[in-house]
């Protein structure tokens, strides 16, 4: 039996992993696909690094096209993340009939129609199940477990270090520098942890779950975002003492054609089932018309759940392999994007405000919700030690605008001295 060799463009965390299991599980995979998988070159950046993992030096090259230029290479897994030198890598790779297996979802939520595009025209597969919550097959799901239905909702905890230090603020009363540093240290964070506390890794995945989803090309400058860096210890300890676990949450979500995708950092009923997702663990919650209620589960980021998806898409391209059908499963987004306005994007709030404590202000402050039009769920004061009080409210679903208007507002009402935090609210 003829191997089929492998070129891995990188050996960090994913990397390191994709050749434990490659390794590990030989025997299983090979007998899967009917030939030996064999990891024949690989890329780095210093080829002087301390590995943890032993590998052949011979192997071993500072330069990615070394390995794409390599005839003997049927499939490029790439695992170095990048965007623009990675582009060009892949898209070379699929110029020259290789086949691509990537967890990089900055490039595939920015690229992914271009590099798909190139993929169909060439008849090579580009698989990325790691891209979108690490060892969570949702990506398979979505194309093929619900090739069948509507899906109208998708929500997800999609990014595994903002969840650990959600949990650990909450949990353990734990700083939020110091869970950063632990979660870097664990190998889930991003090179740039920004793009993890920012929300922009989740939106990221969210525009790539929400091209599968709605069936129409999602791109990166549609999703709303906002992280986690301005949440506070206080503001996790009043959503819980209102019932509420504070995640931050990716929601795509479709009505008729219309649809709104975003990440914010959200309080979520302690009832729903994604408010018990904790620690580095992903969960992606699927409404569909047909199917209804479902929910997948599992580790978003680290080295062999991550690699765990990288090896199963490298089984599904050596599968289409052997039955000479690769390159005939891509999804071509094909409706007319329709993004839903501020007035009809609507859902539940939660504002904590700082406010004078004296008789009447609580009135002025509702009448400005009535004016706009937004009704209220719960109002809750408690006096603090200062002069000000707390108001904690919960609105029922109310348009993004009108929300807009009442937040305008409240900044010139004399009674409120500060908006001390907005969030969504659901479940
Ligand atoms: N870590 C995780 O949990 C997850 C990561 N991902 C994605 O997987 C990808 C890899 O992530 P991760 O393994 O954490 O990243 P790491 O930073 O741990 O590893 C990156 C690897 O790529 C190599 N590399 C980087 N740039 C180049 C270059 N220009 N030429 C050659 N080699 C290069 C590095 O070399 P050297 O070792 O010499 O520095 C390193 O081996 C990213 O796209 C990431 O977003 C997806 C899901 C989960
Ligand atoms: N940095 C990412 C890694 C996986 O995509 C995360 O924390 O989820
Ligand atoms: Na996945």
């Amino acid at each position: 039996m003829k191997p089929v060799k492998v070129g891995l463009l990188g050996l960090g965390t994913v990397g390191t992993g994709v050749i434990r299991i490659v390794e590990g599980h030989q025997e299983d995979l090979s007998s899967q696909v009917g030939s030996p998988i064999v990891i024949e070159k690989v890329a780095v950046r210093s080829m002087d690094k301390v590995r943890n993992i032993a590998i052949d030096s011979s192997k071993l090259t500072d330069n990615p096209l070394d390995v794409i230029r390599d005839p003997e290479i049927d499939v490029i897994v790439e695992v170095m993340g990048g965007i623009d030198g990675t582009k060009e890598y892949i898209l070379e790779a699929l110029e020259r009939g290789k086949h691509i297996v990537t967890a990089n979802k900055d490039l595939m939520a920015l690229h992914g129609s271009e590099i798909l595009a190139k993929a169909q025209e060439k008849q090579c597969d580009v698989f990325y199940e790691a891209s979108v919550a690490g060892g969570i097959p949702i990506i398979r799901t979505l194309i093929e477990g619900f090739s069948s239905d509507r899906i109208m909702k998708i929500m997800g905890i999609v990014n595994g270090t903002t969840n650990f230090i959600l949990t650990k603020m909450s949990q353990e009363g734990a700083s939020y520098e110091d869970v950063l540093k632990e979660a870097q240290e664990l190998g889930y964070a991003e090179s740039d942890p920004t793009s993890d506390v920012e929300g922009l890794d989740a939106a990221r995945k969210m525009a790539i779950l929400g091209t599968l989803g709605f069936r129409t090309n999602v791109e990166l400058s549609d999703v709303s975002v906002s992280g986690i860096s301005s949440v506070s210890k206080e503001d996790i300890l009043y959503a819980k003492q209102l019932g509420y676990e504070m995640k931050l949450l990716g929601i795509a979500d479709r009505q008729d054609e219309q649809f709104s995708i975003s990440v914010q950092p959200t309080m979520v009923k302690k009832s729903h089932p994604i408010a018990s997702v904790n620690g580095v663990f992903n969960a992606v919650y699927v409404y569909g018309e047909a199917v209804g209620e479902t929910m997948f589960y599992g580790a978003g980021a680290g080295e062999m759940p991550t690699a765990t998806s990288v090896v199963a898409d490298l089984v599904a391209v050596v599968k289409n392999l052997k039955l000479g059908v690769n390159g005939l499963k891509a999804i071509v987004p094909y409706k007319v994007k329709k993004l839903k306005s501020d007035e009809e994007i609507s859902y539940k709030n939660f504002l904590l405000l700082h406010v004078e404590d004296k008789a009447g202000v609580l009135a002025r402050i509702t009448q400005v919700f009535a004016e706009y039009d937004v009704s209220l769920e719960s109002v809750v004061q408690s006096p603090n030690e200062h002069t000000d009080a707390e108001i904690m409210i919960v609105t029922h679903d109310a348009s993004q605008a009108n929300m807009n208007k009442v937040l305008q507002h409240f900044e010139s009402l004399d009674v409120i001295r500060r908006i001390k935090s907005v969030y969504r609210v659901e479940g």
